[in-house]
């Protein structure tokens, strides 16, 4: 695990953002750890969490032209990210995102922000049933660009219907590839480098052994 993926865990801890206990996923799973990106919802934590994001973009070698940020909350995602890849990166990189809903006013349409052409990475917090990478696709599809690929804070390195996670099978089906600030195997990691954590290791790689990939 790199500094800065270490550094992330310990931010979204301090943040509450990365939690322990009992939590029902969108799959009716049961996780004993949820990760929830609503609460990164300050300028400061939102500015840190764009850094990150660039952090990983960069180092993933990902070729892209222009950043998708799906609604909701790959919007603000999006925003703070291409304001971290100009301040940390020196990429002023164009930004785009849609409204769940389309506006029949003023300058009506579905989308916002730059034009949505060329090699698009989708941002977004976490992948559940790859639905919203679906929906992101088709959108980006359907403006005549290219999916590039998708960046996520958290894989979580389950199964989803079948064998494959629902990461995987994202890559599968849309050709593309999928990078995450970090994966369930750092936080494992962390965990057991840290005494004061260890007492959700079992419960973690309980549920990593009966869900995991
Ligand atoms: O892989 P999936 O099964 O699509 O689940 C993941 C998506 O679900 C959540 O957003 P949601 O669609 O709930 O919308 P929101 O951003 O408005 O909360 C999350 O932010 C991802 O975008
Ligand atoms: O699978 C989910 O529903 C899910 C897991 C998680 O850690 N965070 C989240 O927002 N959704």
């Amino acid at each position: 695990m790199k500094d800065y993926q270490r550094d992330f865990i310990e931010f979204a801890l301090a943040t509450g953002v990365l939690r322990f206990g009992e939590f029902t996923l969108k799959s009716g799973r049961i996780s004993p750890y949820f990760f929830n990106s609503g609460l990164f919802n300050s300028g400061a934590t939102l500015a840190r969490l764009g850094r990150f994001y660039a952090q990983a973009i960069s180092e993933s070698k990902l070729d892209y032209d222009v950043l998708f940020g799906p609604a909701y909350k790959g919007i603000p995602l999006a925003s703070t990210t291409v304001v971290a890849l100009a301040d940390q990166h020196d990429r002023d990189v164009p930004y785009v995102f849609n409204r769940k809903e389309k506006k029949d006013h003023g300058e009506g349409g579905q989308l916002v922000g730059a034009e949505l052409k060329g090699k698009v990475l989708i941002i977004d917090d976490v992948i559940s049933a790859g639905t919203s990478v679906g929906e992101s696709v088709d959108i980006i599809r359907a403006a005549g660009a290219h999916p590039a690929g998708v960046i996520i804070a958290l894989d979580r390195q389950e199964r989803g219907q079948g064998e494959l996670s629902a990461i995987q099978q994202v890559e599968q089906t849309h050709k593309i590839p999928v990078v995450s600030i970090i994966c369930l195997n750092d936080l494992l990691s962390y965990l057991q480098d840290h005494p004061n954590l260890q007492k959700y290791l079992a419960a973690v790689k309980s549920y990593r052994e009966q869900y995991g990939v």
